[in-house]
């Protein structure tokens, strides 16, 4: 959604700042909700007029010699009833439409981080989405929360207004410059402040860096003494500190503006007491201007109030709308709902080819990208293949172009001698199971299984006395790190998908394992008529690979069929 309106405003026009369009196209996003909200808003308007009727009925009836009759009493509880209960609906409303506003949010933003190239989220830092999934999206919600009572103080200042004009037009001029003045104070801090807010949200941003730091890196902050002080003395104290020291001026600024406000407002009605005989106005005309007056009071510095929130929800919906921005490039049919297909379970394959493969890295900082290919392999059905190479080799980054994870600069990927589009990526990609060598492992089985077959491999790994399958769900993931990655290859296993890619699987088993994984588990699944590519830097195993595909520099320098492999293969 976000999305779509992103791209139906074209950026960087005249006049209009980027992060200004930006915003309003977030803003865009309480579309939906716009009945409702209307609905709300009139409701607390009118509870707010309300309430100014009710302070000018009680100040006639103050002055009225019949005192307070029938009809002024049914008059004092009907708006007494409009103005409370006006304001209890409209404030009902909102909280409800507020977290509507902001589950929509969250899932647009989670839908946009599911459909983005994974190259763009490699290029974002995982503490900048953080910060942004969760700092700035609960400011904008504590805006939304508020916004009716914004609208309530609003038609209570403007209906005690009215009523003043209706009192004296010079009562009315008066007041009128006093709010004028508190108001015109309150925006010049706001403009000083503002600029600290926007500097507060890139300390926000350092600060949740520095968050993951002590939780990721908590075991090796505890080893080293020199590491955890810098990170806590210099990087996370000084991102706290500086969002403490921008945010206590700003809040400095902020009352200094209030106060000055309030100030002006008690200067006006001083004026009003002193001054009424030479503006030749009546004592109950004063009286009843006074009481509106302190009356409006609290809805007006409610109002000025809402101007640094406002503010805040519009610098935190830019950033979410520029991460948006950011993520904008969406893979085709990148299915987010079950009943569109899961995949291609049991999908027979002949051949994937990779045709003048190219991909180049973004340039760093004066060093040259590392630059994978072009790049020409066929991989055959049924084939076990070894992608061997040193560290940096581009190996990974092979697989990543094979698994149409990262897509080619140059060149095609076919599929059965068929070129595989941006529309088909998706699906080819369900050809899959990867355990990459920095895998998440899930604790549940996306396809079901059933509990006997997941038995059966996790005895086969050696793990079946540790965790078992629970429904779709597996007992637990608490185990070393070699036996979370032997959960990871169950889970591959039990997928039934056509081809399984490993990335350095056995690095971290045991010998005794790693030679189960190499020379049983492997061939194994090969029998199964299962395709597996296989990286490794075991040379002790590239014996039992059918094919060995060497990459040097971001080149494949040898691609070898072994032919005793194949011999072995034919007899059985
Ligand atoms: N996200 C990235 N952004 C920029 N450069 C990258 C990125 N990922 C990898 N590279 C570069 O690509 C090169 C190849 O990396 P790759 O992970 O493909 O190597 P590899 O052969 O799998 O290495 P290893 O055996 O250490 O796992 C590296 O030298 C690295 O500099």
């Amino acid at each position: 959604m976000l999305e779509k309106m992103l791209k139906a405003i074209p950026l960087g026009g005249a006049g209009q700042s980027r992060q200004e369009k930006l915003f309003w196209v977030a803003l865009g996003l309480l579309r939906p909700f716009w009945p409702l909200a209307a609905f709300a808003t009139a409701i607390g308007i009118l509870g707010g007029l309300a309430s100014a009727w009710l302070l000018a009925t009680i100040n006639s009836s103050l002055h009225d010699a019949d005192g307070f009759t029938v009809p002024l009493l049914a008059r004092f509880a009907g708006l007494c009833a409009l103005s409370v209960g006006g304001t209890a609906i409209s404030g009902a409303i909102n909280s409800i439409l507020g977290q509507k506003i902001i589950a929509a949010l969250r899932k647009d933003i989670a839908a946009q981080i599911l459909q983005a190239p994974i190259a763009s989220l490699e290029a974002h830092r995982s503490y900048r989405l953080m910060s942004v999934l969760t700092g700035d999206v609960d400011t904008v919600s504590a805006f939304t929360f508020n916004f009716s009572g914004y609208a309530i103080a609003l038609a209570i200042t403007v209906g005690g207004f009215a009523y003043l004009l209706t009192l004296s037009p010079a009562v009315f001029l008066l007041a009128l410059v006093s709010l004028a003045t508190g108001l015109a104070v309150n925006i010049i801090s706001q403009r000083v402040w503002i600029r600290d807010y926007q500097a507060v949200r890139v300390a926000q941003d350092e600060l949740h860096m520095q968050y993951r730091a002590i939780i990721d890196g908590a075991k090796e902050l505890k080893i080293s003494r020199p590491r955890r002080e810098r990170v806590f003395d210099v990087l996370l104290r000084g991102a706290a500190d500086r969002i403490a020291e921008l945010k206590s001026r700003a809040m400095r600024l902020h009352w200094i503006a209030d106060a000055s406000g309030s100030a002006a407002f008690f200067v006006m009605i001083g004026l009003l007491l002193t001054a009424r005989n030479q503006l030749g106005i009546d004592t109950t005309v004063i009286s009843g201007a006074v009481i509106v007056l302190l009356y409006v009071k609290g809805p007006m510095e409610q109002i000025a109030g809402a101007l640094p929130v406002f503010d805040q929800a519009r610098i935190s919906f830019s950033r979410i709308a520029a991460l948006s921005a950011d993520l904008d490039q969406r893979e085709p049919n990148i299915l987010l709902s079950p009943e569109l297909g899961s995949g291609t379970n049991g999908l027979a394959i002949r051949s994937i080819e990779l045709r003048g493969v190219r991909y180049a890295f973004p340039a760093g900082n004066d060093v040259p990208p590392f630059v994978l290919g072009p790049v020409d392999l066929t991989i055959h059905a049924g084939e076990l293949l070894f992608i061997v190479g040193d560290n940096g080799s581009g190996k990974t980054t092979l697989i990543k172009l094979l698994l149409g994870l990262y897509v080619p600069q140059q060149g095609s990927i076919l599929l059965d001698g068929v070129v595989v589009t941006p529309e088909d990526r998706d699906h080819y990609r369900q050809l899959f199971s990867t355990i990459f060598s920095d895998y998440y492992l899930f604790d549940d089985l996306a396809y079901g299984a059933l509990p006997e077959e997941a038995g059966r491999h996790l005895a086969r790994l050696g793990i079946a006395h540790k965790v078992t399958l629970d429904g779709d769900r597996f007992t637990t993931t608490d185990l070393s790190s070699g036996q979370r990655k032997r959960l990871a290859l169950v889970q591959a296993w039990l997928e039934h998908r056509p081809i399984i890619v490993t990335d350095e699987w056995a690095a971290d088993q045991d010998p005794d394992f790693r030679r189960i994984f190499y020379e049983e588990l492997l061939p194994e699944m090969t029998k199964q008529g299962r395709t597996l590519i296989v990286i490794s830097h075991d040379d002790r195993y590239f014996h039992v690979a059918d094919r060995i595909v060497r990459m040097v520099n971001g080149h494949i320098v040898e691609d070898r069929i072994e032919e005793d492999t194949l011999v072995q293969k034919e007899s059985r």
